[in-house]
């Protein structure tokens, strides 16, 4: 066991909204966001905090930047209570969020970087070394002299990334770092933030819906629906977490020409496109019989059978809870 970082006891957080319900009556409602969570995080991990929209992700994270204060329970990040000690936290912890940038659009993304120095008094020499680490790492030595504005979404990140680590947090939130990016610049910054991680022990946790960036960076998942955790641990358990037991396999077939959904028995077609076909069967069962009921009633060119993969498996999980 390493040292406990992050450590959430019961926590939970109530909006109260008010909403119009006649003419003058309003109505308060209360929404419960986050739903009595708990988990512990130690130094150096690196985990996926996923699950479908509304589910309480950001506001997870909020809570444990000390944004927003905990209706209930206890939270601590580094010993520290985020709510209360606001400041204090924030030079043991940097945060990206992929939607926006904490840069100044104007300014060229070095004069940012100045500005973060100041800040957070970064000494001389520890900015330089983890400037320039951050420069050569992620590839921004042409860009420094960029305004933020005129940068491409892609090197924005990095830049964003890059601001976020100059004062060596211990923990690096993320909060969707590769949406929109394409596939060059998402291959970079996952290849930075496992060189981070191994390199340096930072601690990170990961928003995201690109269950690309869970597969090549946490060992470990946690999945939140409502408020709850669903599951915390290794990403390949959560095919067996009950969720995989109804789970289905896809037999793809390619057929000579369009043709009307094809009728197999213990299958059914979940989508046509041109003369191709999906048929989804039970993954467990035999393709077998399948393949050989196909081949022998419709004109066949090709096929193969596809596994269940992670995105199925946690929208069976969500659909499951109703
Ligand atoms: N300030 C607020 N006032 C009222 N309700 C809020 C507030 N912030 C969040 N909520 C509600 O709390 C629930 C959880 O929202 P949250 O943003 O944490 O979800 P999320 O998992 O981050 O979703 P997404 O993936 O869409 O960002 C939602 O129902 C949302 O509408």
């Amino acid at each position: 066991m390493g040292e406990v970082l992050i450590e959430l006891d019961g926590v939970e957080k109530v909006f109260t909204v008010r909403r119009r319900a006649g003419l003058v009556r309003r109505e308060k409602r209360q929404v419960r966001a986050v739903d009595g969570i708990g988990f512990t995080v130690d130094r150096g991990e690196m985990v996926g905090y996923i699950g479908p929209n509304g589910a309480g992700k950001s506001t997870t994270i909020k809570m444990l930047t000390g944004i927003l204060t905990p209706s209930a329970g206890r939270l601590r990040v580094a010993g520290i209570d985020p709510a209360r000690e606001r400041m204090r936290l924030a030079h043991r912890m940097g945060v990206v969020f992929g939607q926006r940038t904490t840069l100044w659009w104007d300014l060229p993304l070095k004069d940012s970087y100045g500005l973060m120095r100041r800040m957070y008094r970064i000494p001389e020499a520890r900015y330089r070394a983890n400037l320039e680490r951050c420069v050569e790492r992620l590839d921004l030595g042409e860009l420094l002299e960029v305004p933020v504005r005129q940068l491409s979404l892609g090197q924005r990140m990095r830049g964003d990334i890059a601001a976020a680590l100059l004062h060596d947090p211990d923990v690096l939130y993320l909060d969707e770092p590769t949406i929109g990016l394409d596939v060059v610049s998402k291959a970079k910054v996952r290849a930075f933030l496992r060189q981070l991680n191994a390199e340096l022990g930072t601690t990170v946790l990961l928003t995201t819906h690109d269950l690309q960036d869970i597969e090549q960076l946490c060992e470990r998942v946690m999945v939140i629906d409502h408020g709850r955790l669903m599951y915390d641990g290794p990403l390949g358990g959560l095919h067996a977490s009950g969720a995989a037991g109804q789970s289905e396999r896809t037999l793809v077939v390619d057929l000579e020409r369009e043709l009307p959904p094809l009728e197999v028995a213990g299958a059914r077609v979940v989508r046509v496109e041109g003369a191709r076909q999906w048929l989804a069967f039970p993954a467990q069962a035999s393709a077998a019989p399948l393949v050989a009921a196909v081949a022998a009633g419709y004109p066949l060119l090709d096929l193969s059978v596809r596994e269940p993969d992670i995105e199925e498996v946690i929208a069976r999980m969500y659909a499951g809870r109703g």
